[in-house]
């Protein structure tokens, strides 16, 4: 994409579009998925209020889906999917200086493949990206080999890429290339040229620790940051490794960050009722009340002159939202229930693809 002039936009650039893929695979959403159904449609509704929607779903759940979705801005397609992570599965839209839109086609593997991925069969999810790009006539930039999530990366449109090394540099991604191949594939890729890597990411994230979840960009220059002061907290460490890479850390044009804190949530752990609705599938990550979910605040959608973010009904619900409508002071900021959205492993930001406008 470089050598053809293409570059992945900021997410605060101009969108055409955003996509989402209907959840209902039972072994990883309780209650056949009717929980998620109800809060992907809140987040759905959410977003058109901005701009366009287009939501995926299969044969069986289209007529459902159609009905459920009822707003005028939400398009809805059908196509066969393995579940409904489309940051993950859909297309990174690269975007010219002459109004061209086309998508690098990563290669997915369910987030590690045989060596812990989360389900046990991901064919459907790594066709996903080029249906999306199939039904918008975009040309496709197909990395066949090169395994990349796009919860895993984010961008500040000026040449800049910040990830973690838990994800990137993870033995289940590409074991057979160094951070510098790596490097790299994203700089000719996403026209980028300088990668900040954080070492960690939150705490207990199956993703093994993608950035969407743990530190995201809010305008060239400024980053957000998960952030905890208590040192009993596993993110601890993590929080604090974060920081001393940021704070040293120069971007594409030299600039040091500024970085803004964002509380984390929680502790947040599924119910035994919650777990009670998941079905047991060989191969298909468990879901217990023991574990600690990787809840996070930092996990919502820029779109068209707003924020769709995610609340818990947590204590830290209102200090996280004055925090987005202090770093967005000119988006509109809309907290939506994130909790059955994180019970499946993710959050907003992982249940959406943007689509810069051409
Ligand atoms: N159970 C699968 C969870 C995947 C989460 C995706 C993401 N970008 O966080």
């Amino acid at each position: 994409p470089r050598a053809d002039g293409f570059r992945m936009p900021a997410e605060w650039e101009a969108h055409s579009q955003t996509w989402m893929v209907w959840p209902e695979r039972p072994d990883n959403w309780r209650l056949g998925g009717k929980p998620a159904q109800a809060a992907f449609t809140a987040v759905a509704k959410a977003i058109a209020r901005f701009e366009p929607v287009t939501v995926c779903v299969s044969a069986g759940q289209y007529e459902n889906a159609r009905a459920r979705l009822d707003a005028d801005n939400i398009r809805v397609v059908e196509i066969t999917t393995d579940d409904a992570w489309v940051r993950d599965t859909g297309p990174t839209f690269v975007v010219d200086r002459q109004g061209g839109v086309r998508g690098v086609d990563w290669t997915f593997n369910a987030w590690g493949g045989l060596d812990g991925g989360l389900y046990a069969n991901w064919v459907r999810d790594d066709q996903v990206a080029s249906k999306i790009l199939e039904i918008e006539r975009c040309d496709r930039y197909r990395t066949e080999g090169f395994v990349l999530e796009g919860g895993s990366i984010h961008v500040d449109g000026e040449g800049t890429l910040i990830t973690t090394e838990e994800c990137l540099l993870n033995r289940n991604r590409n074991p057979h290339l160094s951070r510098e191949e790596i490097e790299a594939v994203l700089r000719e890729h996403l026209a980028i040229d300088t990668v900040i890597w954080l070492p960690d990411g939150l705490f207990n994230d199956e993703t093994d620790g993608h950035v969407d979840n743990f530190c995201c960009y809010v305008r060239p220059g400024e980053v957000l940051l998960a952030w905890t002061d208590d040192p009993a907290d596993p993110n601890h460490p993590r929080c604090q490794a974060a920081m001393r890479v940021l704070e040293t850390a120069r971007d594409a044009k030299g600039r040091q960050l500024v970085v803004h804190k964002m509380p984390i949530p929680g502790p947040i752990h599924a119910t035994e009722e919650e777990c009670a609705g998941v079905d047991k599938v060989a191969g298909t990550q468990d879901r217990d009340p023991s574990i600690r979910l990787a809840g996070s605040y930092v996990n919502f959608l820029i779109v068209n002159g707003g924020i769709v973010a995610p609340c818990f009904g947590d204590a830290k619900d209102a200090e996280a939202e004055a925090v987005l409508k202090r770093v967005f002071p000119e988006h509109e900021v809309v907290m939506v229930p994130g909790r059955e959205i994180l019970l499946g492993g993710g959050n907003i930001h992982c249940i959406t693809q943007q689509q810069p406008a051409p």
